[in-house]
This record gives structure tokens, sequence and C-alpha cells, in this order.
């Protein structure tokens, strides 16, 4: 448990954040389907990357780390077999890429995780993965993992994609692309939820040398014969982390420059200042980083589908602001760490504030909060979210704030310089 002492420290602030997470499985994995030795500075080392390098080394990626960068020799896209089940914990972004990623392995492997993994949808992703001849399924009948996967039969050709759930299931098909024997061509029906993760897919693959084309993010081609290059790479700093400390400039009126995340970066978190100064902050656009100052804030209706993980981190400050803040079209949070709609409106419940989940939204009115232990259901951005409120309100307890290792091993080092 972790009780927060309200207040911040001095009325400017700036703080210097880890890599990106999305970029920094991404990196690994284009790295380890590479055909040569990259290296790459800048890397998240958290659990949920660490877990992502080691699939990677079981494939048969070396990768090293000399603590400033992780030196990759790829295996050019020819994978090992795997005997032992590949452990993910609650990794999404791990277990969607790599279930892609497994296709080009020999045999069977076995991805597998948490409890609360086993309740995160899988399904969609392995019927695509069928359509393109991959024998894989389910070893459950829950439509969840654990999966089973049989590698060296990726044919690729034309398949259909449902991508309400998750945006990780296209990126995991695009990964894969360049090794199926025809190519691939995945065709999105319904609607691409958290699309910017896709842009950050595509920006990673170009940068390894891999073309995709996409008409308006319906259908994307990618041709066969292509491969990874290897290289020296750099990984920008997590903009969904980042959203913590503009929020905590929002809720207590001071300022916080975020180093190095800048609206120049293909993270959607970076949009969340947007939202913010909607809301009535004040923010500053620079080089080499971005500033939010807290002003007097008023509720905002917003569709956050493009933007889901910093979904908490706004309901938080909504908690703070004048009138009724709705957040819309995010049934997907529903498929997270955690229920994230329910899970965020119980815990602001308890604080005394008026929050209700529905369907695919979540309403919040601001009021007076009030400290409270908060639940966090072995979710990072539960921790991280609920910490800013403990910066205006006394008694506000973080239960099992180790949490945060997920993402960001570090987080309350760097929360305590805010102080
Ligand atoms: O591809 C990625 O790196 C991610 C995609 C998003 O998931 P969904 O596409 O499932 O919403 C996001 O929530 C997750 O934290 C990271
Ligand atoms: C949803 C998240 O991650 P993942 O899907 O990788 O578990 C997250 O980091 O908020």
């Amino acid at each position: 448990m972790r009780e927060i002492t309200p207040g911040m420290g001095r009325d400017m602030q700036t703080v210097t954040l880890p890599g990106s997470k999305s970029y920094s499985h991404r990196l690994l994995i284009a790295a380890a389907l590479a055909d040569g030795e990259s290296r790459i500075t800048g890397l998240l080392r958290s659990e949920d990357t660490l877990l992502t390098r080691d699939a990677l080394r079981a494939f048969g990626a070396v990768i090293e780390d000399d603590g400033e960068a992780m030196v990759v020799t790829g295996t050019g896209g020819r994978l090992k077999a795997c005997a032992e089940p590949i452990y993910l914990a609650n990794s999404g972004t791990s277990m969607r890429l790599l279930t892609g990623i497994a296709a080009l392995g020999q045999g069977e492997t076995v991805l597998t995780g948490t409890q609360r993994m086993s309740e995160r949808p899988i399904e969609d992703l392995l019927v695509a993965m069928r359509e393109a001849g991959v024998p894989a399924e389910c070893v459950n009948p829950t439509n969840c993992p654990p999966v089973k996967v049989t590698g060296g039969l990726l044919k690729g050709g034309k398949v259909t994609l449902d991508c309400r759930i998750s945006s990780q299931f296209l990126s995991s098909l695009l990964l894969a692309g360049p090794y199926a024997e025809e190519g691939i061509a995945v065709t999105v029906a319904g609607e691409l939820v958290s699309k910017p993760y896709v842009e950050i897919t595509l920006d990673i693959m170009e940068r390894f040398g891999i073309e995709v084309t996409h008409e308006n993010f319906k259908t994307f081609r990618v041709a066969a014969n292509q491969s990874y290059k290897p290289g020296a790479y750099h990984c920008e700093p997590d903009g969904s982390n980042a959203s913590y400390f503009w929020a905590a400039a929002a809720v207590t009126g001071k300022s916080v420059k975020v180093m190095n995340v800048t609206r120049k970066s293909r993270q959607g978190d970076v949009g969340f200042v947007n939202v913010l100064e909607q809301m009535g902050c004040t923010v500053l656009h620079e080089e080499d980083g971005t500033t939010v100052t807290g002003g007097d804030l008023s509720a905002v209706t917003v569709d956050m589908s493009l933007m889901p993980d910093v979904v908490p981190t706004l309901a938080v400050v909504a908690a703070h602001a004048k009138g009724t803040t709705v957040i819309e079209n995010v049934a997907h949070l529903r498929e997270k760490e955690c229920d994230r709609l329910g899970c965020v409106a119980t815990e602001l419940r308890k604080m005394g504030i008026d929050a209700v989940a529905r369907e695919s939204s979540l309403e919040i009115t601001g009021g007076a909060l009030s400290g409270s232990e908060v639940e966090t259901y072995d979710d990072h951005r539960m921790a991280m979210s609920f910490s800013i409120a403990g910066l205006t309100t006394p008694g506000v307890r973080i239960l099992d704030p180790g949490c945060v290792k997920k993402s960001f091993p570090n987080y309350w080092d760097v929360f305590d310089t805010l102080q």
C-alpha cells in the first residue's frame, strides 16, 4: 500500500520518462525478424517488454543487453521450435503480436498467461490466421488464451479481420506479413479501434524497410519476399505514461513538462494534451517536450476510441472538473488488464464522485473528492491514474503499488520528484 502526500513541490516541473511500451515491443520483434544485428537504444525495460524479449529469445533471436542498448541478432524470420509454452503474463501486446509471429515458427507453439489473460479475447485474430493457412486455436473453448499455433504454414493471401475488440490483431498479421508465402492482404471488417497503434506498427515496419500499403486503413497489403533490415534504432519515450504527469499539472494548477514527448510522435496518446486543453489547461508544444499548465477545469464530451490507455487518467482529471464528462466509444476498455470502465467507476464512487460505466461509455461528474483505499486490480494504469487524485486529496492509499512494473517500473521514483 502507498499513501500519497497531497501537493506538488515547485510550480514548474520537468520529467523524463522511459521508452514507449508499444514501440519497444515492435522494435524487438522487428529486430528479431531481421537477418543480422540491430542495436536498439531507449527501449523500455518493464515486465511486459521483457516478456516479449524472452519469447523472442525462445524463438531463436539472440538478445544481449549492455545497459544502454539491446543488441539483437535476428532470425531472418526462420524461428526455432519452442517445446515449452511461452508465458506472457497479462501482456496483451506480447500475446497478440507474438501469436502472429508464432506462425513463422517450426511445429507447435503454445502461448499462455495469467488468469486475466485467459479472459482477454483473441479468437478474431485466430480466425484470420486460419484463413491465411495457419492452424491456430484457443486451447480452451473460451475465445481467449492460451493459444496453440502451428508454425511453418503461413500461406497468407486475402483475409478479413474483425478489429472491434483490439487493433493488436491487425498489428500481428502485418508484422508477420512479409514472411507469408504469398504476402498478405488484410481487410478490416467493422470499426478499427485504437488506430494509432497500427500507425506505430506501420512506422516500425517502414523504418525496417518493409513496404505496407493501405487504403484509408481498410485494406492493408504486405508483399512477400521483403525482409526486415537490421540496423541502429532508437525508441522514443512513452506517451501514455506521460499522461499521468500532464494530469498532475491539470489537477494541481501547476506546470509539468514531459521531455521528448511531442506532437510529432505517432503515439496517439500524446493527443491527451488536446483533451486537457479543451478542459481548460494551457499546453505549450516545444521541440524538446510538451508542457501542460493547469487551469479551471470544465467537463468535456469526447470520443476516446483512439486513446484507450489514457481513459483512466482522463477519468481522474474529470473528477476534478466542473460538470459531467462523457467518455464515448470505449467498449474495448472492458477487455484490458481489468474492466477499465467498471473498475474506474467503482473506485471513483468510493471517493465520493458520481461515476457511471455504461456499455461503451463512462460518465463522471466532477465534485469534492475524499480519500479512499484504491483497489488497483493488478492494473498499472489504475495505480498510476489514481495516484494523481492523491495530489489534491488527503488519504488516497494505492493498494499493490508494485503493479506499475508492467509498463513503468520506476514510476514512483519519477512521481516522487513532483513532490
Ligand atoms: O498495439 C499496442 O501496442 C497496443 C494497443 C492498444 O490495445 P488495443 O488495440 O487492444 O486497444 C493499447 O491499449 C495497448 O496498451 C497497446
Ligand atoms: C492495455 C494495455 O496493455 P496490453 O494490452 O499490452 O496488456 C495497457 O498498457 O494499458
